[in-house]
Formats: structure tokens, C-alpha cells, sequence
């Protein structure tokens, strides 16, 4: 193993040049030993298991030694891990091979992003060590996140008394469960809006483009929760093509590499996205939107207009109805309202697009599904199916955590954590501070030794052994785990688990032959499919 202690024979480097001949040609010597030493370093850096962000030894801190493979000078594994066109090229199955191959990797495997430590861990025990720790409580901010406000924002807000006040707030207000199913009949008409507009889709194209209907539904329904607002595709194109247009930025921003985040000094040279130029642009139109509806709300207020049940109220009047130690000022209300669009719409669209594939792939499932909620509706009357009902179907929710299992909608929990202090682990390794944790949720959920058969899509595995997905089994916990757990969670597995079985209530999805399914991932802020799902939906009656 090389160290810094292996740089000593840069001292012996004149008697090997020969101690004459070094003052009489000084102008070649000189130069050459500044290169040998720059080689020297490079080299040390390079070799260092992990990459240059853990030389010195960073890695041995603890009893146990952290692994990692070796990265390049500068930029550590980024090359690697910058995701490249093919499907093992991907950062959570480049990672998930490459801690295969270390010495104790699947536990925590030490790598660099550009000068940023970074350790990665694919073992549910470990997982959960470092998700549960408060020493990681925080998370590493991308620029694009700070130009867009986000560090005023739950996500992003750094551990300490302001994102307490904002957690305490998201869990006793705006995600209450009793809040959640009081939204529930608003949801559903969200899904039956998008039921007919695929049919008609269907009647017309004779085949149907599920994504966009899914973003659609997803948009309207996080606009209801968080600003009381719904579109309809004819009477409000205009804003709300602009309002999609703000997110489609927005998450390019979020979602786009930057090399300046982690080689920070690239960014006087190179900045080809035009980050900071594009978030200056977007966050006047955030703020001008944003700022409508909540002087809309305070209007209503102020007029009394606003009279709904106080479980049935939105994001904008919990907050404008904060008052004392709670009390936000408006600048923050505008990250906080507008963090919650960007977290709840493309989760939900995507994760249910990849089990709507997995149904498509699997007609047997689908069937069995479909019979699920046939008796469940009629038992119930033929309506609809509350929240309360589907909750206690349990094929249906086997289905949709086989989806979550197959397709964790962020492989790498999408947002990472940050160590604030050095943080002892069980197994005897020591995470110093100030280094980036990732969980390789993918990795856990396709691990052999974790789950039988990982690779194939079989929700009837959840009949036998039932797993809590909201962050209680690491095995499983695609919402993340911890003090920084998704608030959202609830509302999100409400969504998704609603529109699965609303859409296999009323329609048989059939693959169509001139575009076959195809499961290739793409990854962006969240993993989506490459190539958008194309069915044929054929109405029940
Ligand atoms: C299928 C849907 C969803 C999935 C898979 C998902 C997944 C995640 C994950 C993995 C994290 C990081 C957790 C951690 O670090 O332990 C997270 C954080 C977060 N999510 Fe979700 N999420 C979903 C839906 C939602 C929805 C609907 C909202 C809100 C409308 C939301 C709001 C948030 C927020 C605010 C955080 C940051 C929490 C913090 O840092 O304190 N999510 N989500």
C-alpha cells in the first residue's frame, strides 16, 4: 500500500543524480525533480485506496480499514461514475460492481468525488447505521440547489433548529396522516381526469403514451395539496405550460452533473450547463409564481372566502396559518412550497410508469391483481376504492413494493448525506467528518443474499414476509431512513398505490407490438425508463 510515508526517496533523489553534475546543470535538474515530485504525488494520491480524497490515511481512521478502489488525480471516480450510454454503466450498478469486487465493500466501500470523500454502502445493516446516525444528519448542497433556494428548504436545509421546526411541521401538518386521506377524494378525481383522458388517447392513437398522462396527474395532484390548485389541459394551457416549463428547469438544474461540485475551481473555466446564469433566470419566475398564490390565499383569507374544513386545507394556508416560534417568513415559504412540486411530481409519475411496464411484462400479476379489486369493489358496493380500502388489499400493495423493490425511483436515495462529526460504525470502521454517505438502495433490493431471485418481478414474495417500506427494513426502504426519512412518504405511497389500481380497474394494458417494452434506466434526479412506456389500454366496462 502506498502512503504519504513512501515519498522518502524524493530525499535520496540528488545522490542518485550524481551531486556534481546537480549544481553545475541546475536549469535540467531543478525542473526534473519539481516533475518527479509532481509524478510522486500524483501517483501517491492515485493510489490511494478510495482516490485522492482519502490519502493520508484517511481511510484506516477506524479498526477496520475502508476499501475502495483507486481514482484518477483531480477527479477521483467521477469518470466512472458520470453515467455513461449502457446499462451497467449506470452510477448505482457501477458502484454496486465495484464494492462487489472490494474487501468488505458491500458494507461501506470509500470513494472520490473529485476532492469530496465519499463512502457508499450496500448492506441493509450498515444502511441503516448511517441513515439512523444523527452524525448524518446533514447533506452535501449542490450549487444548483443552493442558486434555487433550496438550503432554506427541508431537503437541503442544514441539520439544526430551523429544519426541526420545518420536520416538526411537515409531520404534524402537512403530511398528518388524517391530512393525507382527508385529500384522498380530490386524488381520486385526479385519477379519474387522467382514466379518461387515456381512454381517449386509446380511442384515438389506438395505443397510449402513459408518461405524459402520468406527469400531468402527478403535477395536479401535488398542485392541489400544496397551493389548492388544479389545471385543466384546455382552459389553462398557457400557465400551466409555463408552470411545467419551470419544473422541467428546474429539474434539469437539480438533476444535471455539474463537475464544479465537485472540482469547484472548474467553475471559473467550464461551466457548459450554464448553471448559475439558467438558476438566476428560473428563480425571479418561481418567486413571481409562488408569491401569487400565497397573496391569492391571503386575500381569500382576509375575505373569509377560504372556508375549508381544516384537514382539507393546503400546504400555503398550514403555512400562512403558522404562527409564533413556527411563524416563516415568506421567502422561505416560497422554498418550502416550491421544493415539495419538485419532490412529489416525478417520483410518483415515474415509479408508477415502471410498475405499469412490470404488469404490462406480466399478465398472470396483472390478472390476479385485477380479481383482487373486482372483489374488493364489489364487496364494497362497485364505487370507487378509498384509501382506507386499498390499504388493506394485499396483492395490491405486494405490487406496488415489488415495483419499489425492482425500481427504487432513487437507486442511491437521490440525495445524499453529509457526516458533521467522525462517526464510529458497529463493524469498526470510523466515517471521518465532513465525508458524503450514499445508500445503494438498488444493490440492497437486486442482492441474492438479501432477496430470492432478485431479478424477477414477483410480488408474491410480500404475501409471505411482509416489509415495512417506510424506512423500519433496510432491505427495503426506498423512502429512505432516519431523521431525514421522506416526509412525504405516506402521501406518495397513497398516490402510486391509487393510480396502479385505478388503472388496472379500467383498463387491460397489452404490450404494443410496434414498441415493445424495454426496462433500460435512465438516471436523472430520479431513475427513470429510457424509454417511455407505450400500451395498449383496453377499456373494461
Ligand atoms: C414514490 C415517491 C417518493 C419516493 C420514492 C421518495 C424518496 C425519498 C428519499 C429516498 C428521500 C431521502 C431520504 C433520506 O435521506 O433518508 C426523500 C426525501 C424527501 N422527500 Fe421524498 N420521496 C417520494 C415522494 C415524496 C413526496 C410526494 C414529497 C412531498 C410532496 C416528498 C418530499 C421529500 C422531502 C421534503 C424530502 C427531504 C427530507 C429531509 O431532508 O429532511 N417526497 N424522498
Amino acid at each position: 500500500m502506498i502512503s504519504k510515508d513512501a515519498n522518502w526517496w524524493i530525499f535520496a533523489l540528488p545522490a542518485f543524480l550524481g551531486s556534481d553534475r546537480l549544481l553545475e546543470d541546475a536549469y535540467v535538474v531543478v525542473p526534473s525533480i519539481f516533475l518527479a515530485f509532481l509524478a510522486l504525488s500524483l501517483l501517491t494520491w492515485a493510489l490511494s485506496p478510495g482516490g485522492i480524497a482519502w490519502r493520508h490515511g484517511r481511510n484506516r481512521k477506524g479498526r477496520v480499514p475502508i476499501h475502495g478502489p483507486l481514482g484518477l488525480p483531480i477527479f477521483g471516480s467521477l469518470l466512472a461514475l458520470r453515467g455513461r450510454p449502457g446499462r451497467d454503466c449506470l452510477p448505482h450498478r457501477v458502484l454496486a460492481a465495484a464494492a462487489a469486487r472490494t474487501p468488505a465493500g458491500a458494507q461501506l466501500m470509500a470513494f472520490s468525488l473529485g476532492s469530496a470523500p465519499a463512502v457508499v454502502s450496500s448492506d441493509p445493516r450498515t444502511a441503516r447505521e448511517i441513515l439512523a446516525s444523527p452524525g448524518f444528519a446533514d447533506r452535501p448542497l449542490k450549487r444548483s440547489a443552493r442558486s434555487l433556494m433550496f438550503e432554506r428548504a427541508i431537503g437541503f436545509a442544514p441539520a439544526g433548529a430551523y429544519w426541526r421546526l420545518l420536520r416538526r411541521v411537515a409531520a404534524s401538518h402537512l403530511f398528518a396522516p388524517r391530512r393525507v386521506s382527508a385529500h384522498g377524494p380530490a386524488r381520486l378525481l385526479d385519477c379519474a381526469a387522467m382514466v379518461s383522458r387515456i381512454a381517449a388517447e386509446q380511442r384515438v392513437r389506438g395505443f397510449v403514451a402513459l408518461r405524459d398522462h402520468l406527469q400531468l396527474a402527478s403535477l395536479n395532484s401535488i398542485m392541489g395539496s400544496v397551493f389548492g390548485k388544479r389545471y385543466d389541459v384546455g382552459r389553462d394551457a398557457e400557465e400551466l405550460e409555463d408552470l411545467r416549463s419551470m419544473v422541467r428547469e428546474g429539474f434539469e438544474l437539480l438533476g444535471a452533473f455539474n463537475w464544479s461540485d465537485y472540482v469547484p475551481w472548474l467553475s471559473y473555466v467550464h461551466d457548459p450547463a450554464r448553471v448559475d446564469e439558467r438558476c438566476a433566470r428560473l428563480v425571479p419566475r418561481v418567486k413571481r409564481f409562488v408569491r401569487g398564490i400565497i397573496a391569492e390565499h391571503r386575500r381569500k383569507n382576509d375575505e373569509g372566502s377560504n372556508k375549508v374544513a381544516a384537514d382539507e386545507a393546503d400546504f400555503v394556508d398550514v403555512l400562512l396559518s403558522l404562527d409564533g416560534d413556527e411563524k416563516l417568513d415568506e421567502d422561505d415559504m416560497v422554498a418550502i412550497l416550491w421544493e415539495m412540486i419538485f419532490r412529489g411530481t416525478d417520483t410518483t409519475a415515474l415509479l408508477t410508469e415502471w410498475i405499469m411496464a412490470e404488469l404490462v411484462l406480466h399478465p398472470r400479476v396483472q390478472e390476479t391483481l385485477r380479481r383482487e379489486l373486482a372483489d374488493a369493489a364489489s364487496r364494497g358496493g362497485g364505487g370507487g376504492l378509498t384509501d382506507a380500502d386499498m390499504a388493506r388489499l394485499p396483492y395490491l400493495q405486494a405490487v406496488v413494493k415489488e415495483g419499489l423493490r425492482m425500481h427504487p425511483p432513487g437507486p442511491l436515495l437521490s440525495w445524499a448525506r453529509l457526516s458533521t462529526s467522525d462517526v464510529q460504525l458497529s463493524n469498526g470502521m470510523l466515517v471521518p467528518a465532513g465525508t458524503t454517505a450514499m445508500v445503494n438502495m438498488w444493490a440492497i433490493c437486486h442482492d441474492p443474499s438479501v432477496w430470492e431471485d432478485p431479478d424477477t418481478f414477483m410480488p408474491e414474495r410480500f404475501l409471505e414476509r411482509d416489509v415495512d417500506v417506510r424506512g423500519g427494513d433496510l432491505r427495503l426502504a426506498p423512502f429512505g431512513s432516519g431523521r431525514r426519512v421522506c416526509p412525504g412518504k405516506n402521501l406518495g405511497l397513497a398516490t402510486v398505490t391509487m393510480w396502479v389500481a385505478e388503472l388496472v380497474r379500467r383498463f387491460e394494458w397489452a404490450e404494443h407490438a410496434a414498441c415493445p417494452v424495454d426496462l433500460s434506466e435512465l438516471l436523472k434526479l430520479s431513475c427513470e425508463m429510457k424509454h417511455p412506456l407505450h400500451a395498449v389500454a383496453v377499456v373494461r366496462n
